[in-house]
Protein backbone atom coordinates (compact mmCIF):
# COMPACT_ATOMS: atom_id res chain seq x y z
CA UNK A 1 0.00 0.00 0.00
CA UNK A 2 1.39 3.17 -0.84
CA UNK A 3 1.59 6.40 1.41
CA UNK A 4 -1.24 8.17 -0.94
CA UNK A 5 -3.81 5.09 -0.28
CA UNK A 6 -2.61 5.13 3.75
CA UNK A 7 -3.60 8.94 4.22
CA UNK A 8 -7.04 8.29 1.98
CA UNK A 9 -8.36 6.23 4.40
CA UNK A 10 -11.42 7.68 6.37
CA UNK A 11 -10.80 9.16 9.51
CA UNK A 12 -12.68 10.60 12.66
CA UNK A 13 -13.11 14.37 13.23
CA UNK A 14 -13.44 15.13 16.16
CA UNK A 15 -17.10 16.48 16.73
CA UNK A 16 -15.72 20.26 17.53
CA UNK A 17 -13.61 20.24 14.61
CA UNK A 18 -16.68 19.68 12.31
CA UNK A 19 -18.39 23.26 10.20
CA UNK A 20 -21.41 23.83 11.54
CA UNK A 21 -24.43 23.09 9.86
CA UNK A 22 -25.09 26.81 9.18
CA UNK A 23 -22.41 29.72 9.34
CA UNK A 24 -22.87 33.00 9.04
CA UNK A 25 -20.27 35.02 8.63
CA UNK A 26 -19.69 38.91 8.30
CA UNK A 27 -23.33 39.74 7.37
CA UNK A 28 -23.63 43.11 5.94
CA UNK A 29 -26.75 44.95 4.47
CA UNK A 30 -26.56 48.05 3.16
CA UNK A 31 -29.75 49.66 0.69
CA UNK A 32 -26.93 52.26 -0.33
CA UNK A 33 -23.96 50.50 -0.60
CA UNK A 34 -22.31 53.55 -2.22
CA UNK A 35 -23.67 56.52 -0.05
CA UNK A 36 -21.30 57.15 2.71
CA UNK A 37 -24.24 59.20 4.54
CA UNK A 38 -26.10 55.76 4.37
CA UNK A 39 -25.79 53.34 7.34
CA UNK A 40 -26.01 49.46 6.64
CA UNK A 41 -29.00 48.22 8.36
CA UNK A 42 -27.33 45.68 9.86
CA UNK A 43 -23.41 44.57 9.92
CA UNK A 44 -20.79 42.50 11.40
CA UNK A 45 -23.25 39.84 11.80
CA UNK A 46 -21.65 36.53 12.00
CA UNK A 47 -22.87 33.31 13.88
CA UNK A 48 -23.60 29.72 13.68
CA UNK A 49 -26.14 26.94 13.99
CA UNK A 50 -25.42 23.36 14.47
CA UNK A 51 -27.73 20.71 12.94
CA UNK A 52 -31.02 19.82 14.72
CA UNK A 53 -30.54 23.32 16.84
CA UNK A 54 -33.97 25.45 17.21
CA UNK A 55 -32.67 28.99 17.35
CA UNK A 56 -35.15 32.24 17.94
CA UNK A 57 -33.84 35.80 17.00
CA UNK A 58 -35.55 38.98 18.80
CA UNK A 59 -34.93 42.31 18.23
CA UNK A 60 -37.19 45.33 18.08
CA UNK A 61 -38.83 46.71 14.96
CA UNK A 62 -36.84 47.34 11.94
CA UNK A 63 -33.36 46.00 12.71
CA UNK A 64 -33.02 43.63 9.94
CA UNK A 65 -34.37 40.39 11.31
CA UNK A 66 -36.20 39.91 8.07
CA UNK A 67 -33.64 40.79 5.78
CA UNK A 68 -31.35 38.09 7.58
CA UNK A 69 -34.07 35.33 7.13
CA UNK A 70 -34.87 36.45 3.65
CA UNK A 71 -31.08 35.84 3.23
CA UNK A 72 -30.66 32.94 4.77
CA UNK A 73 -33.77 31.74 2.62
CA UNK A 74 -31.61 32.89 -0.58
CA UNK A 75 -34.52 35.37 -0.89
CA UNK A 76 -32.36 38.57 -0.86
CA UNK A 77 -28.65 39.51 -1.32
CA UNK A 78 -26.29 40.49 1.94
CA UNK A 79 -24.51 43.45 0.34
CA UNK A 80 -21.63 41.99 2.35
CA UNK A 81 -20.68 38.39 3.86
CA UNK A 82 -22.15 34.84 3.54
CA UNK A 83 -24.33 32.14 4.62
CA UNK A 84 -23.36 28.35 3.99
CA UNK A 85 -25.52 25.85 5.06
CA UNK A 86 -24.37 21.92 5.06
CA UNK A 87 -21.22 22.99 3.04
CA UNK A 88 -22.33 24.59 0.19
CA UNK A 89 -23.01 28.70 0.31
CA UNK A 90 -26.52 30.17 -0.45
CA UNK A 91 -26.56 31.52 -3.54
CA UNK A 92 -30.66 30.91 -4.05
CA UNK A 93 -33.47 29.63 -2.57
CA UNK A 94 -33.64 25.58 -2.30
CA UNK A 95 -36.38 22.72 -1.03
CA UNK A 96 -33.51 22.38 1.51
CA UNK A 97 -34.63 25.22 3.55
CA UNK A 98 -38.83 26.13 4.22
CA UNK A 99 -40.19 29.09 4.79
CA UNK A 100 -42.90 30.41 6.33
CA UNK A 101 -43.67 34.20 6.07
CA UNK A 102 -45.45 36.89 8.34
CA UNK A 103 -47.58 37.15 4.90
CA UNK A 104 -49.22 33.96 4.66
CA UNK A 105 -47.95 34.37 0.67
CA UNK A 106 -50.72 31.91 -0.79
CA UNK A 107 -51.21 30.95 -4.14
CA UNK A 108 -54.47 32.78 -4.77
CA UNK A 109 -55.84 30.67 -7.30
CA UNK A 110 -55.78 27.38 -5.53
CA UNK A 111 -57.26 25.79 -2.80
CA UNK A 112 -55.44 25.17 0.61
CA UNK A 113 -54.69 21.49 -0.37
CA UNK A 114 -53.25 22.60 -4.15
CA UNK A 115 -51.03 25.24 -2.10
CA UNK A 116 -49.69 22.67 -0.06
CA UNK A 117 -49.31 19.47 -2.92
CA UNK A 118 -47.55 22.42 -5.09
CA UNK A 119 -44.46 22.20 -2.79
CA UNK A 120 -44.49 18.27 -2.26
CA UNK A 121 -44.74 17.60 -6.26
CA UNK A 122 -41.64 19.60 -6.25
CA UNK A 123 -39.72 17.95 -3.53
CA UNK A 124 -41.12 14.28 -4.41
CA UNK A 125 -41.85 14.29 -8.39
CA UNK A 126 -41.88 10.66 -8.24
CA UNK A 127 -44.82 10.19 -6.47
CA UNK A 128 -48.25 9.42 -7.26
CA UNK A 129 -50.87 12.23 -7.11
CA UNK A 130 -52.65 10.15 -4.62
CA UNK A 131 -49.63 10.12 -2.39
CA UNK A 132 -49.27 14.05 -2.96
CA UNK A 133 -52.31 14.58 -1.53
CA UNK A 134 -52.25 12.27 1.51
CA UNK A 135 -49.06 13.49 2.62
CA UNK A 136 -50.34 17.42 2.29
CA UNK A 137 -53.77 16.62 3.82
CA UNK A 138 -51.40 15.23 6.49
CA UNK A 139 -49.84 18.41 7.12
CA UNK A 140 -53.17 20.38 6.66
CA UNK A 141 -54.84 18.27 9.36
CA UNK A 142 -52.00 18.64 11.68
CA UNK A 143 -52.87 22.40 11.42
CA UNK A 144 -56.24 21.75 11.89
CA UNK A 145 -57.56 22.70 8.54
CA UNK A 146 -58.77 18.99 7.01
CA UNK A 147 -62.29 20.34 6.80
CA UNK A 148 -61.17 23.35 4.89
CA UNK A 149 -58.73 21.90 2.72
CA UNK A 150 -60.39 22.57 -0.77
CA UNK A 151 -61.31 26.31 0.36
CA UNK A 152 -59.01 29.02 -1.91
CA UNK A 153 -57.21 31.40 0.40
CA UNK A 154 -59.86 34.58 0.35
CA UNK A 155 -62.62 32.12 2.20
CA UNK A 156 -59.74 31.42 4.76
CA UNK A 157 -59.35 34.00 7.70
CA UNK A 158 -55.82 35.60 8.57
CA UNK A 159 -54.65 32.78 11.07
CA UNK A 160 -56.08 30.14 8.65
CA UNK A 161 -53.91 31.28 5.45
CA UNK A 162 -51.16 31.41 7.98
CA UNK A 163 -51.64 27.89 9.04
CA UNK A 164 -51.94 26.88 5.16
CA UNK A 165 -48.55 28.26 4.67
CA UNK A 166 -47.07 26.58 8.10
CA UNK A 167 -48.87 23.20 6.77
CA UNK A 168 -46.85 23.71 3.09
CA UNK A 169 -43.63 24.54 4.40
CA UNK A 170 -43.70 21.46 6.98
CA UNK A 171 -45.07 19.42 4.73
CA UNK A 172 -41.58 19.42 1.79
CA UNK A 173 -39.84 18.39 5.19
CA UNK A 174 -36.65 20.55 4.52
CA UNK A 175 -33.75 20.76 6.43
CA UNK A 176 -34.06 23.78 7.35
CA UNK A 177 -37.12 25.95 8.77
CA UNK A 178 -37.28 29.18 8.61
CA UNK A 179 -39.99 30.97 10.33
CA UNK A 180 -40.83 34.66 10.42
CA UNK A 181 -43.05 34.97 13.06
CA UNK A 182 -44.43 31.98 12.22
CA UNK A 183 -47.37 32.23 15.20
CA UNK A 184 -48.25 36.23 14.84
CA UNK A 185 -51.09 36.05 13.60
CA UNK A 186 -52.94 32.69 15.61
CA UNK A 187 -55.38 33.30 18.35
CA UNK A 188 -53.63 31.71 21.97
CA UNK A 189 -55.13 27.99 21.67
CA UNK A 190 -53.70 27.28 18.10
CA UNK A 191 -50.50 28.88 18.34
CA UNK A 192 -50.00 26.64 21.91
CA UNK A 193 -51.19 23.62 19.55
CA UNK A 194 -48.98 24.44 16.89
CA UNK A 195 -46.23 25.26 19.19
CA UNK A 196 -46.54 21.47 20.14
CA UNK A 197 -46.72 20.13 16.92
CA UNK A 198 -43.32 22.45 15.54
CA UNK A 199 -41.25 20.76 18.83
CA UNK A 200 -42.82 17.20 17.65
CA UNK A 201 -41.84 17.76 14.57
CA UNK A 202 -38.37 18.97 14.86
CA UNK A 203 -37.51 16.38 18.07
CA UNK A 204 -38.58 13.63 15.37
CA UNK A 205 -36.83 14.56 12.39
CA UNK A 206 -33.68 16.95 13.62
CA UNK A 207 -34.86 19.59 11.47
CA UNK A 208 -32.58 22.74 11.85
CA UNK A 209 -34.96 25.94 12.95
CA UNK A 210 -34.19 29.56 12.68
CA UNK A 211 -37.54 31.27 13.99
CA UNK A 212 -37.66 35.41 14.63
CA UNK A 213 -40.34 36.09 17.32
CA UNK A 214 -41.52 38.75 19.52
CA UNK A 215 -42.49 36.82 22.17
CA UNK A 216 -40.02 36.12 24.46
CA UNK A 217 -42.19 33.09 26.42
CA UNK A 218 -42.38 31.71 23.00
CA UNK A 219 -38.30 31.65 22.41
CA UNK A 220 -37.73 30.24 25.97
CA UNK A 221 -39.97 27.33 25.23
CA UNK A 222 -38.98 26.60 21.70
CA UNK A 223 -35.61 27.65 21.41
CA UNK A 224 -31.89 26.42 22.58
CA UNK A 225 -30.50 29.63 21.84
CA UNK A 226 -31.75 33.23 21.63
CA UNK A 227 -30.26 35.61 19.54
CA UNK A 228 -30.39 39.27 20.36
CA UNK A 229 -29.80 42.12 18.12
CA UNK A 230 -29.26 45.20 18.79
CA UNK A 231 -31.27 48.52 17.61
CA UNK A 232 -30.28 49.75 13.55
CA UNK A 233 -29.00 51.16 12.04
CA UNK A 234 -25.94 49.43 11.97
CA UNK A 235 -27.25 46.45 14.24
CA UNK A 236 -26.05 43.57 15.05
CA UNK A 237 -26.21 39.91 17.36
CA UNK A 238 -25.21 41.70 20.84
CA UNK A 239 -25.94 38.73 22.53
CA UNK A 240 -26.52 34.61 22.41
CA UNK A 241 -28.30 33.51 24.99
CA UNK A 242 -28.13 29.85 25.68
CA UNK A 243 -31.53 27.93 27.13
CA UNK A 244 -30.20 25.96 29.53
CA UNK A 245 -33.32 24.57 30.65
CA UNK A 246 -33.43 20.79 29.72
CA UNK A 247 -35.10 20.40 26.46
CA UNK A 248 -38.28 18.28 26.81
CA UNK A 249 -39.97 21.59 27.83
CA UNK A 250 -44.00 22.03 28.35
CA UNK A 251 -46.12 25.50 28.31
CA UNK A 252 -47.73 24.28 31.12
CA UNK A 253 -44.70 23.42 33.03
CA UNK A 254 -41.92 25.48 31.55
CA UNK A 255 -41.91 28.45 34.28
CA UNK A 256 -41.68 26.29 37.14
CA UNK A 257 -38.02 25.80 36.71
CA UNK A 258 -35.65 27.63 38.66
CA UNK A 259 -33.48 29.04 35.42
CA UNK A 260 -36.82 30.08 33.81
CA UNK A 261 -37.74 33.88 35.47
CA UNK A 262 -33.64 34.10 35.20
CA UNK A 263 -33.73 33.90 31.41
CA UNK A 264 -36.83 35.39 30.99
CA UNK A 265 -35.59 38.63 32.87
CA UNK A 266 -32.44 38.69 31.18
CA UNK A 267 -34.50 38.76 27.67
CA UNK A 268 -36.30 41.26 28.40
CA UNK A 269 -33.28 43.54 30.29
CA UNK A 270 -31.90 43.04 27.08
CA UNK A 271 -35.08 44.59 24.87
CA UNK A 272 -35.63 47.49 27.29
CA UNK A 273 -32.19 48.71 28.37
CA UNK A 274 -29.37 47.02 26.58
CA UNK A 275 -30.78 46.69 22.88
CA UNK A 276 -28.76 50.44 21.73
CA UNK A 277 -25.05 49.72 21.97
CA UNK A 278 -23.39 51.22 24.62
CA UNK A 279 -22.08 54.64 23.85
CA UNK A 280 -18.81 53.65 23.31
CA UNK A 281 -19.16 51.24 20.71
CA UNK A 282 -21.59 53.97 19.25
CA UNK A 283 -19.23 56.25 18.42
CA UNK A 284 -16.62 53.82 17.27
CA UNK A 285 -19.34 52.33 14.74
CA UNK A 286 -20.11 56.35 13.61
CA UNK A 287 -16.25 57.29 13.74
CA UNK A 288 -15.94 53.81 11.58
CA UNK A 289 -12.76 53.10 14.90
CA UNK A 290 -11.98 49.34 13.71
CA UNK A 291 -10.00 48.49 16.57
CA UNK A 292 -13.04 48.99 18.89
CA UNK A 293 -15.97 48.05 16.26
CA UNK A 294 -13.44 44.49 16.25
CA UNK A 295 -14.18 43.67 19.80
CA UNK A 296 -18.18 43.82 19.21
CA UNK A 297 -17.35 41.30 15.86
CA UNK A 298 -18.40 38.31 17.81
CA UNK A 299 -21.63 38.26 20.08
CA UNK A 300 -21.23 37.17 23.58
CA UNK A 301 -22.45 34.34 24.68
CA UNK A 302 -24.13 33.88 28.04
CA UNK A 303 -26.26 31.63 30.32
CA UNK A 304 -28.17 33.49 32.66
CA UNK A 305 -30.44 30.45 33.92
CA UNK A 306 -27.23 28.70 35.33
CA UNK A 307 -26.62 31.53 38.14
CA UNK A 308 -30.15 30.85 39.04
CA UNK A 309 -29.85 27.07 39.42
CA UNK A 310 -26.72 27.23 41.26
CA UNK A 311 -28.73 29.79 43.78
CA UNK A 312 -31.62 27.12 44.34
CA UNK A 313 -28.87 24.56 45.94
CA UNK A 314 -30.07 21.66 43.59
CA UNK A 315 -28.43 19.32 41.27
CA UNK A 316 -28.00 19.82 38.03
CA UNK A 317 -29.45 17.03 35.79
CA UNK A 318 -26.51 15.41 33.63
CA UNK A 319 -28.32 16.49 30.64
CA UNK A 320 -28.03 20.03 32.06
CA UNK A 321 -24.11 19.71 32.77
CA UNK A 322 -23.86 18.31 28.59
CA UNK A 323 -25.72 21.30 27.66
CA UNK A 324 -23.45 23.73 29.75
CA UNK A 325 -20.07 22.97 28.33
CA UNK A 326 -18.12 25.82 26.80
N1 LIG B 1 -36.23 48.04 -0.04
C1 LIG B 1 -35.81 48.71 1.04
N2 LIG B 1 -35.18 49.89 0.93
C2 LIG B 1 -34.72 50.56 2.00
N3 LIG B 1 -34.83 50.12 3.27
C3 LIG B 1 -35.45 48.94 3.44
C4 LIG B 1 -35.96 48.17 2.36
N4 LIG B 1 -36.50 47.03 2.86
C5 LIG B 1 -36.33 47.09 4.21
N5 LIG B 1 -35.70 48.24 4.55
C6 LIG B 1 -35.33 48.65 5.91
O1 LIG B 1 -34.53 47.62 6.45
C7 LIG B 1 -34.72 47.57 7.86
C8 LIG B 1 -34.87 46.14 8.29
O2 LIG B 1 -36.13 45.63 7.87
P1 LIG B 1 -36.62 44.19 8.35
O3 LIG B 1 -37.97 43.96 7.79
O4 LIG B 1 -35.58 43.19 8.06
O5 LIG B 1 -36.71 44.42 9.93
P2 LIG B 1 -37.33 43.49 11.06
O6 LIG B 1 -36.38 43.52 12.19
O7 LIG B 1 -37.70 42.17 10.50
O8 LIG B 1 -38.65 44.28 11.44
P3 LIG B 1 -40.08 43.75 12.01
O9 LIG B 1 -39.80 43.16 13.35
O10 LIG B 1 -40.90 45.00 12.10
O11 LIG B 1 -40.63 42.77 11.03
C9 LIG B 1 -35.92 48.45 8.19
O12 LIG B 1 -35.44 49.61 8.82
C10 LIG B 1 -36.52 48.76 6.85
O13 LIG B 1 -37.04 50.06 6.83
Amino acid sequence: MTTEQTTAQPYAIAPDLVAPFLQVEGLVKSYAPQDPKVAPVFEAVNFDIQKGEFVCIIGHSGCGKSTILNILAGLDEATQGYVIMNGKEVVGPSLDRGVVFQSHALMPWMSALKNVEFGVRSRWPEKSPEEISAHAMKYLDMVGLGKAAQKKPHELSGGMKQRVGIARAFAIQPQMLLLDEPFGALDALTRGTIQDELLQIVKATGQTVFMITHDVDEAILLADKVMLMSHGPRARIAEIVENTMPRERSRSTVHHDPQYYAIRNHLVDFLVHRASPAPEEAASRLAGNAAVAAQHQQPTVVRPGLKALAATDTTPSLNLLQRSAP
